[in-house]
């Protein structure tokens, strides 16, 4: 089964709503339409940017996707601070990132924790984008595989097949965001061949040839091909070079097939 790649930008704690508005009709402008027939392009804006990417988004009819960067594993309630899935979907949010590293690291996310997150986004009809990766010390010791697959399997329990069929799933190994230091696409290649293997062993064949496998960590234009033609690479979850337009673009252009024009 053909799956349609997906290049998500994670824009994480960075520009204003205005920039924001900007920033993605920069992208709307560069990005010609035949691409978007091959690739999916989104923005994962910070929560105060939403409502105003939403308006841009809708106002000119773009085909850009765009959703949140977190969310929280209950509805409502005192509950300062936090943000849930029942009001990003009334944004109209079609992807949240869940147990993002960084999130894992400087918010103490177990992964507990992550699971009931990624339920809630399911629950309002939200795409996950679920992340999972290891440390340097880990990948050192050989152990990413069984690492990356342990948190894989403790992130999506209890969740039926059906369900698991629609979260997305981002090999994000820590060592490679934000350093430069980017997987050869044979090291990413290994592991998220690795999660689409658990996945067909927990939930069958179907289910693990319909999940999305991004890669993410230091992808830009110059190493999205590269990665993408490693057959359980799905696409990328991209985090500096999402806040440049123009590099933004070129590599979404590369990840459908390219070239830029
Ligand atoms: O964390 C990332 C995306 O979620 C990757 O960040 P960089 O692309 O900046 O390495």
């Amino acid at each position: 089964m053909a799956r349609t790649p997906l290049i998500a930008g994670n824009w994480k704690m960075n520009l204003n709503h205005l920039e924001a508005i900007a920033l993605v009709q920069k992208i709307a402008f560069s990005l010609p339409e035949k691409y978007y027939a091959k690739v999916e392009v989104a923005v994962l804006p910070p929560f105060t940017a939403i409502r105003a990417v939403q308006n841009v988004i809708e106002g000119d009819k773009l085909k850009i996707k765009y959703g949140a960067q977190d969310l929280s594993p209950v509805d409502s309630g005192a509950y300062t601070g936090d943000i849930s899935g029942l009001m990003l979907s009334k944004l109209g949010c079609h992807y949240v990132v869940v147990g993002h590293s960084e999130r894992r690291e400087y918010h103490l996310e177990s992964d507990e924790l992550i699971n009931k997150k990624v339920k809630a986004a399911l629950k309002h009809g939200i795409t996950p984008i679920l992340c999972v990766g290891e440390k340097l010390e880990v990948r050192e010791a050989g152990g990413q595989v069984e690492h990356v697959t342990e948190q894989l399997v403790a992130n999506l329990k209890g969740l039926k097949a059906e369900q698991v069929a629609g979260v997305v799933v981002a090999y994000e190994p820590v060592w490679a965001i934000g350093t430069g230091k980017v997987a050869t696409p044979q090291d990413a290649q290994e592991v998220c061949g690795a999660i689409r293997k658990k996945l067909d062993e927990k939930y069958g064949a179907e289910v693990a040839n319909t999940v999305r496998v991004l890669y993410g960590g230091s992808v830009k234009s110059g190493n999205v091909s590269d990665l993408m033609a490693m057959s359980d690479i799905d696409g990328a979850l991209v985090g500096g070079a999402s806040l440049d337009g123009e590099e933004f673009t070129k590599l979404s252009a590369m990840a459908a097939g390219g070239p830029f024009v």
